[in-house]
């Protein structure tokens, strides 16, 4: 079975006129269909920066990613990126902010909104679906957040930090409950985060860890935790 993504040989080097900051150093990474990967280091060490490569909004200074076989550019690349912050617009009601980006993207389909209604129903938030954001409890909050990254249907989930504006109560049943549903939609995800206990606590297939020993320098080592 190939990877759906394949990272190989990936390295990034931030320009800026201060100098060049080199913050992943030859990276490799095979990601199977149905995997739940945590990527695990301390702040700084490129965690976000190897997300944004994966998404297409950055490209390697050396090196590539392959997504289903295809060679990743910013247009061909279908992922799903959620952020430590939900970005729900307050001025839209939950059902508006999950069509979204079936919106912006021109997919508002029967099929789409089916698929949307489902899942609002599934996860605990069609009732809730004419309601304001700032209405919502923290784990809702981010419920609504993925169902609106999950209407794209997109091959990978990115997930940088994603609990981490939680409270600690929260944290833990909002993180049990993305994955329950990651799990259950039968997605690949890919969850980056600075805390271990984040990582642990996801049924994830496996971690890996991303630490530096100086900075700028990266290195990726593989840790089975399950
Ligand atoms: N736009 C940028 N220009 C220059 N340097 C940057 C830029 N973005 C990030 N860096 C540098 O690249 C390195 C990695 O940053 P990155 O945000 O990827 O780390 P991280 O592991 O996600 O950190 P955190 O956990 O704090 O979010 C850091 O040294 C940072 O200062």
């Amino acid at each position: 079975m190939s990877p759906l993504l394949k990272i190989e040989d990936l390295s990034y080097i931030y320009h800026t006129p201060k100098g060049e900051t080199k913050t992943l150093d030859h990276i490799y990474l095979d990601v199977y269909k149905g995997d739940f990967i945590s990527i695990v280091g301390p702040s700084g060490c490129g965690k976000s920066t190897l997300l944004s490569l994966i998404s297409g909004l950055l490209e390697p200074s050396h090196g590539h990613i392959t997504l289903d076989t295809s060679l990743l550019n910013s247009e061909s690349h279908n992922t799903g990126y959620m952020l430590q912050k939900d970005h729900l617009f307050e001025w839209r009601t939950v059902y508006r902010n999950v069509l979204l980006g079936l919106e912006i993207n021109n997919q508002l389909t029967h099929e789409s909104l089916t698929y949307i209604d489902g899942l609002l129903k599934q996860y605990g938030l069609y009732d809730f679906r004419n309601y304001k954001p700032s209405q919502l409890s923290g784990g809702m909050r981010q419920r609504a957040a993925l169902i609106r990254t999950l209407a794209l249907k997109p091959d990978i989930l990115l997930l940088d930090e994603p609990f981490s504006a939680l409270d600690y109560q929260t944290r833990l049943s909002a993180g049990d409950e993305i994955g329950t549903i990651i799990k259950q939609e039968n997605k690949t995800a890919l969850l980056v985060t600075h805390d271990i206990a984040d990582a642990i606590c996801h049924e994830q297939k496996s971690s890996f860890m991303l630490s530096h020993s100086i900075p700028c320098l990266a290195y990726l080592k593989r840790s089975y935790l399950t």
